[in-house]
């Protein structure tokens, strides 16, 4: 990856295929943004935490009970590899890659297309912070962000 600073946007993921690969805890933080930017979401991992389950029972993501595997990616606007088996993320970025596939990779910010921000949102104004990969940081700002959004909000009423 180069040094060049990464670039904000604003994805419109509506009815847009999203895969996840892994099941854990950092797919369940990631989950309820894809989902509330109506995303199309197919998560893989043989396991998954009791909250994503639920999600699949309830038909909010389909859940493919197996490992990640070479051509999953193929119909992805966007991938998000969240597995804890490094051979896998590395393989399946290798893949979106190849398909120009933007993709985030959770073990390894160097290799990523893409980087997950800290988001908050008050009253309709969404704010995103990337912090050169300190998610700490991130958080911190984010946080501060949005009680002064709260504040103001407060004054105007
Ligand atoms: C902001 C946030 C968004 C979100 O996830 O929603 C986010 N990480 C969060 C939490 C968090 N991250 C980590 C922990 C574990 C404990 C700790 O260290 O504190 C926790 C806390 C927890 O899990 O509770 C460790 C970690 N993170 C990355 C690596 C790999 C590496 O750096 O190479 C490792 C080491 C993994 C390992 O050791 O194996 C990488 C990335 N994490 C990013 C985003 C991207 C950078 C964005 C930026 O520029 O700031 C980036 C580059 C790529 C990406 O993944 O998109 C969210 C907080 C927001 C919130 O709370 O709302
Ligand atoms: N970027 C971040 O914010 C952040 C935060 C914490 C940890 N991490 C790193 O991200 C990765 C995931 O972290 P976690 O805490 O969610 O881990 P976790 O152990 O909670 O979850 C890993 C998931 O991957 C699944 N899995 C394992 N092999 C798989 C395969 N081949 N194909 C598909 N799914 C597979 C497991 O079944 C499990 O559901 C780890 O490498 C961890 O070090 C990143």
């Amino acid at each position: 990856m180069s040094t060049a600073e990464p670039y904000l946007s604003g994805l419109q993921l509506a009815g847009r295929r999203v895969v996840v690969l892994g099941g854990g805890s950092v797919a369940q933080r990631r989950l309820p943004r894809l989902l509330e930017a109506g995303a199309d979401i197919r998560l893989v991992s043989p396991a998954v935490t009791p909250a994503i389950a639920e999600l699949a029972r309830t038909r909010q993501i389909v859940w493919h009970r197996r490992r990640y595997a070479i051509g999953d990616l193929a119909e992805a606007w966007y991938v998000l590899v969240a597995t804890d088996d490094e051979t896998s993320n590395r393989a399946a970025s290798v893949e979106a890659e190849a398909n120009r596939t933007f993709c985030v990779r959770a073990d390894r910010a160097d290799q990523a297309t893409a980087w997950t921000p800290a988001t908050g949102q008050v009253d309709g104004v969404q704010v995103g912070v990337l912090a050169g990969g300190d998610p700490r940081r991130s958080r911190q700002v984010r946080d501060l962000l949005v009680d002064r959004l709260h504040r103001l909000r407060r004054l105007a009423a």
